[in-house]
């Protein structure tokens, strides 16, 4: 589901988030591993408060690993919980539930000292939409696990999965929306996918991951496609066009195609491992 954010959108994903918030000792903010800056949300440092977050960078597969240990690097610096993560990696699973337990210690802590019984700890996941937050969720609840019930205090009623018998996340996550103050963090969360193919026109943005690839990574454009610098764009169009068969009768190129080729080529991974932004 891509959700296209109008103010009423916001506003109401804004109270859903709020009232979830209310109910977990910590949330699990998830950002893509490509642009964890652009893919973070804008408010959510002020929801939270005081609560403590760790952050989750998704898709670290797709993502280029020196840039990613920066960004590790930059959060560590800042006293920020973070890990980079493929979902479908079992070790990094079980590495989001050791530093979520760290994370939830001192209030678990805290509650023992003031004589509370011991409960599990609760935390949630938030992130803008397309970010992998339903597949961490599945992952985290392992299919087998069960649901634990509701809980009271709320107008929705809310599921607890037992990720382990002193953890526990809610079944929904919390859905916010991506930045879209700059023209430069659209196209790089249009690259990505997370936001929706019809806000910015396709072409404009396989154009501009052309550029971006060509600039940054010259021998992976090489490699996909047989050139590593573009002077004119329609033309590395053309070339790719050619290359992939994406042709109208008469042989001539089909923009449309291109463009969708090089989208799926930069989110699936074939074009290499890409990274949009690094940490100041
Ligand atoms: N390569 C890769 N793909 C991933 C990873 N995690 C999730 N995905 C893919 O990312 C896409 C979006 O994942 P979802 O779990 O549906 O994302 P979501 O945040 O729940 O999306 P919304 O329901 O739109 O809010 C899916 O195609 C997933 O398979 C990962 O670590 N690596």
């Amino acid at each position: 589901m891509t959700i296209q954010w109008y103010p009423g959108h916001m506003a109401k994903a804004k109270r859903e988030a709020e009232e979830k918030l209310k109910l977990v000792d910590f949330v699990i903010e998830l950002v893509d591993a490509r642009a964890p800056f652009s893919s973070e949300n804008p408010v959510l440092h002020q929801l939270l408060q005081d609560k403590p977050k760790m952050v989750v960078l998704m898709k670290k597969d797709l993502a280029d690993p020196k840039i990613t240990t920066q960004w590790l690097n930059y959060y560590q610096k800042r006293d920020v919980s973070a890990l980079a993560i493929e979902a479908n990696n079992t070790k990094d699973i079980q590495r989001i539930i050791n530093m979520a337990k760290d994370l939830g210690k001192p209030k678990m802590d805290k509650l023992r000292a003031k004589g509370v019984r011991p409960r599990a700890l609760r935390a949630m996941i938030l992130g803008i939409p397309n970010v992998g937050k339903s597949t961490l969720i599945n992952r985290l609840a392992n299919k087998k696990t069960a649901i634990t019930g509701d809980k009271p205090g709320v107008t929705k009623k809310q599921q607890w999965i037992k990720v382990k018998k002193d953890f526990e996340l809610l079944d929904t996550p919390g859905i916010l929306w991506p930045k879209f103050e700059e023209e430069e963090i659209g196209y790089r969360l249009a690259s990505i996918g997370t936001i929706k193919d019809t806000i910015l026109p396709k072409e404009d943005v396989a154009a501009y991951i052309l550029d971006y690839v060509s600039t940054n990574y010259p021998d992976l454009l090489e490699k996909r496609y047989g050139f590593r610098t573009i002077d004119d764009m329609m033309t590395a169009f053309e070339a790719i066009g050619k290359k992939r068969g994406c042709l109208e009768s008469g042989g001539v190129v089909n923009f449309d195609q291109t463009s969708d080729v090089i989208l799926q080529d930069l989110r699936s991974g074939k074009l290499g491992l890409i990274s949009f932004e690094q940490p100041e």
